[in-house]
Formats: structure tokens, sequence, C-alpha cells
């Protein structure tokens, strides 16, 4: 077992405990002088096993060393960095056994503290359920944020956070305040959870973990998902987090994230190894995901004058919730064959202004030019509509059915011909498609041999997140739609998956297909040419570069 110690709940007084909480998590002091130092993390020398899979089976990781030690700033990296991020979690078998534990700045105090109640982890690469969505996994309508928000759906962000910490503190009015201020959510508190956008619904889920006051805080992937200004702001919050122990702060990267400079070591999770060490020891090279050729748009279609037909027409779209103006005065055509960047900062709007082409926002109705295939909204059934767009999304990643055994691969990507999430019989011809869109895209071309034949026959719901936003990308595309929204579509992805679909999208789509394409980060847009919308205050800002 990798958890040896079950620690007393501690007696002291639930007042001081939370201003304690509120005056660790200000800034400005210098770091307690801590002379007794423990080892944060420690694998001595250890083989890594997937629990239940018996002797003589092959380990996931082989020959592990690994100490982090107070003062140490570590992220861990690498295609198998989830594997490692989990096993600190307890989810695989160390053998032998730390002798100390696995985090004896933990286990070695008297009295010991629960890993189980003092280590948490905030995970963007495996999305967690949203709050209020169906147990067992189910499909839920995320279109729901958008209309009158139903009697479920009401918890608002203060009433999802917990009014205790792990040890059983209270967590008071202070310090929600206070960790809200720092994450920027202060505005936000009294909102119900479906009206967060992504980037705040992950600033939330930061927030949560905070003020439950874990010893150590695992962060995999914190920065998918944020904007430019937000992603500074929460990496400067966990560095002196870090320094205060308020709490220790580990770090999960993914291959394109720049390494914060105050990061001093590196875990390189990587073929079944963990390479450890200083970070300028290790041969560890951030990835571009800039185009392999970073050649423009060939698509003569770009060209102004030589554009297609119009696809989307948006002229004076307004959206706003009682007095929170959203979109204001917007103007945007998308034509056949344009492929466009929208951007703009966390909360600024691309979501809901995507939700109006797909129909799914109710508003969509009642804006005075919204068209659509050249037809006003109100003219197409919201079903037709979303038949000719392919569309993908965090929301509708985070709502596809995962129910056990439930879809499997093949007949997930197959719910994109009708834009279902429900099973539907297939023709020979839709077949062939999901073959040819599987050999492109699928797991072959990614290097994954073993077992690719069979990939789409596993359920869907056991693939891992990266291969999920493959298959969901995979049912974008049956249908060959005119238009494709792709919304953090790379989102959990590794390396060589990215670069399949960025060269796919760059040199397979149909000329007249039109694309949406929306990321924070510039790197991922697979087109050097790209038109470019960026929302901000409510408006929108054109750029076109031809
Ligand atoms: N029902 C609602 N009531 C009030 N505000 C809402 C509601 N729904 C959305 N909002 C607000 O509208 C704003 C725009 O949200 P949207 O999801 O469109 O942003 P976004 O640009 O997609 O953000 P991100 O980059 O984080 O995904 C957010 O500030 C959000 O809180």
């Amino acid at each position: 077992m990798l958890y040896l110690w079950i620690a007393p709940r501690r007696a002291t007084s639930v007042n001081t405990r939370s201003t304690r909480l509120s005056r660790l998590l200000s800034y400005g002091k210098s770091p307690k002088s801590n002379t007794d130092v423990y080892s944060v993390i420690s694998i001595p020398r250890a083989d890594i096993y997937r629990f239940g899979e018996a002797h003589p089976s092959p380990p996931l990781f082989k020959d592990v060393e690994w100490e982090v030690k107070d003062g140490q700033t570590w992220a861990v990296v690498g295609p198998e960095k989830t594997a490692l991020l989990e096993t600190l979690l307890g989810h695989h078998r160390v053998a032998p056994n730390p002798p100390a534990g696995l985090f004896p700045f933990l286990t070695a105090r008297t009295p010991p503290f629960d890993p189980h109640d003092t280590v948490s982890i905030v995970s963007f690469s495996t999305r967690n359920r949203r709050p209020g969505a169906p147990a067992g996994g189910a499909f839920y309508d995320y279109s729901a944020r958008y209309g009158a928000v139903r009697e479920e759906d009401r918890i608002t962000l203060r009433e999802s956070l917990p009014s205790q910490t792990r040890l059983g503190e209270e967590v008071t009015d202070a310090d929600v305040r206070g960790v809200a201020g720092k994450l920027e959510l202060e505005g936000f508190l009294e909102l119900p959870l479906v009206a967060l956008s992504n980037g705040q619904t992950r600033r939330a889920s930061v927030m949560r973990e905070l003020l439950e006051r874990p010893r150590l805080l695992i962060l995999d992937e914190p920065l998918t998902g944020l904007d430019v200004i937000q992603r500074p702001i929460l990496l400067d919050l966990l560095y002196n987090l870090h320094i205060h122990h308020t709490p220790r702060i580990l770090l999960g990267l993914r291959p394109q994230d720049a390494l914060p400079k105050w990061i001093t070591h590196l875990a390189i999770a990587k073929d079944g190894t963990v390479k450890t060490g200083l970070r300028d020891s290790l041969d560890y090279v951030v990835a571009s995901h800039t185009s392999k050729d970073g050649t423009l748009l060939k698509n003569k279609t770009q060209n102004e004058a030589k554009r297609g037909k119009e696809v989307v027409s948006l002229k004076g779209v307004r959206v706003a919730y009682h007095d929170r103006q959203v979109l204001n005065d917007i103007n945007w055509t998308i034509r056949e064959g344009d492929r466009w960047h929208l951007h703009g900062p966390n909360g600024s709007g691309k979501t809901t202004l995507l939700s109006l082409i797909t129909g799914d926002h109710p508003q969509s109705y009642v804006q005075k030019h919204l068209q659509l295939f050249g037809q006003p909204r109100k003219r197409l059934a919201t079903a037709q509509l979303q038949q000719r767009i392919g569309h993908v999304s965090p929301e509708l990643y985070n709502a596809f059915p995962r129910r056990q055994p439930g879809l499997s691969v093949r007949e997930a990507i197959a719910t994109g011909f009708e834009s279902t999430f429900s099973y539907r019989p297939r023709t020979q011809a839709m077949d062939d498609r999901i073959d040819e869109l599987l050999a492109e895209l699928g797991p072959a071309a990614w290097g994954k041999t073993k077992d690719a034949k069979k990939w789409d026959e596993q359920p869907f719901a056991n693939l891992t997140p990266g291969e999920q936003s493959v298959a969901l990308l995979l049912r974008a595309l049956t249908n060959r739609p005119s238009l494709l929204i792709l919304d953090e579509v790379f989102a959990g992805m590794d390396d060589r998956m990215v670069e399949v679909a960025k060269a796919y999208l760059r040199d397979r789509l149909d000329e007249t297909q039109a694309v949406v394409f929306v990321t924070h980060w510039e790197e991922e847009v697979p087109w050097a040419g790209a038109r470019r919308i960026r929302l901000g205050d409510g408006s929108a800002e054109l750029m076109y570069i031809d």
C-alpha cells in the first residue's frame, strides 16, 4: 500500500486556522524558515506498476529515482507525465515501497498527515465532470448555460466552494475573497457555475482546491484554456504559494508550455523511464507547435477579391445577461474557404458568439441580422443547421457521453454524421469515411502501432483524454461540413497527435470548407495566414492578412 499513515484530526481552534489561511495566502512575506528540511517526494529506487497487473507484466516506469526537496520547484513533463502524477495519487503501485512513504514531509512529522487528506490534484488533462452534470457519464445539455438557467444548474460559484478545509477547518468569507481576488474571480462569485466561461471555470477549480488547503497541490496542465493575461497571474500566484508552503506546488506541463523561470528541476516521464534533475542539466525542449513549413495559406480564397460565398453573416449582434453586456454590435462575415482565428481574453464572449452560429443560444433567434448558410437563422431548424457544422469545444468534450461500456470509438465518431450524441446505425459509406479519417488522423498516423487496428473498437470512455480529443475531431470531420468550428481542439493531445491534426487541417480540407479556429495559443493555429477576429470589451476587432 502506498499510504502508510493515518493522521488524527487536529484540534486547533477553527478561527486561528482560518486566520492563518488568509495570512498564508497573502503575498509579500518571506518564506518561513524551515530548519527541518524534509523530502517532499521520495522514491529512492523503484519500479512502478499498474495496480492489478500481475508480475511479471512490464512496469509503467522502470528504475525510478526521484527526490523532491524542500526549496526546489519541480515540473513533471513528457508524454507519460500523467501516469507519473497518478502514481503520486496512489493510482499505481511503487515497488519496493519507499521506506519513508512517498511524501516524507507529511509522514515523517509527529503526528503524521495522511496524504489522502493533504495531497490534491487539479487536473486539466483529464477533465472532470462539471458540477451538476449527471453521474454515470450520460450526455448533458451544455447549451443550458445560454438560456434560462434551470433549477439544478442554479448553484453559484460561491455555493460550490468548500465550507471546510480537508482537515475540517472553517473556510471563512475572508478566505474566499482573498483567493477569489488573486484569481480574478471576485466578480463571478454570485454567478451560476454554468455561466462561467471555460477559463473562469478552470480558475474556479484551482480556487476550490486552494480553499481546501492541501499540503501539496499538484496542477496538471494548469495553463490549458487560460489567456495570455491569466497565465502569468496564475503562475505568479502558484510560485508565491509554493515558497510560503501554502501549499507546496508541483506542476505538470504540456509540451508547448514554456517552463516558468522559477522551475528549478524537471522530471521527464518518457518511454517507461523518469529522468530527473536540474532543468538545465536535462535535454528538454519546449515544443513550438508552429507550422512545419511556415508557408502562408496557399488557399487563394484568402484573397478578398476571390473570396467565396457567405457562410455566416452577422451584423450588429448583441448578447446581454441582465446588466452584463457580453457581445456588443458584432459584425462578422465568414466565407467559403476562410480560415479564421477567433481569440480574446477569457470571458470575452468567444463561446457565446459561436453558440449563436451553432444555434445553441436562444438569443440567436432575436438577432437583427444573423444569416447562416444564406438563410436567416429563424428559418433553419437547429438540427438541420448543426449537421452542416462540424464542432469541437471544451463544453462539448465535457458533455460527450461516457457511460460504461457506452459507445465504441467508431460509434462515437459516427454520431457526427447526424450531429447527435447517441448510437445510430451506420451505412457502408459511413464506415468507409470513418476508415479514411482513421487512416489519416488515427493511431497509426501518430505512431501508436500496437493495437492501432482495434483502436476504434474499444469504448470511447476508455481512451486517454488526448485520444478522446482526436476522436471528437474525427467526429466533427465526418460530414465534410461547410463550416468547422474548432474550439481548443488540441487540448490533451500529445505532440505527435497535434502535428498530425495540424497537417490534416492545413492540407486535407476541401477548398470550400470554412474554419473558425479558437485558441489562446497563437502557435497552435495551423495556417500562417489565417484571418483574425479578436473579442474584447464586448466588441470585435477584425484583422485580415492577405
Ligand atoms: N447566464 C449568464 N449570466 C451571466 N453571465 C454569463 C452567463 N453566461 C455567460 N456569462 C458570461 O459571459 C462571458 C462570456 O463567456 P464565454 O464563455 O463566451 O467566454 P469565452 O470568451 O469563451 O471565454 P474562455 O476563453 O474562458 O472560454 C463570461 O464572462 C461569462 O461569465
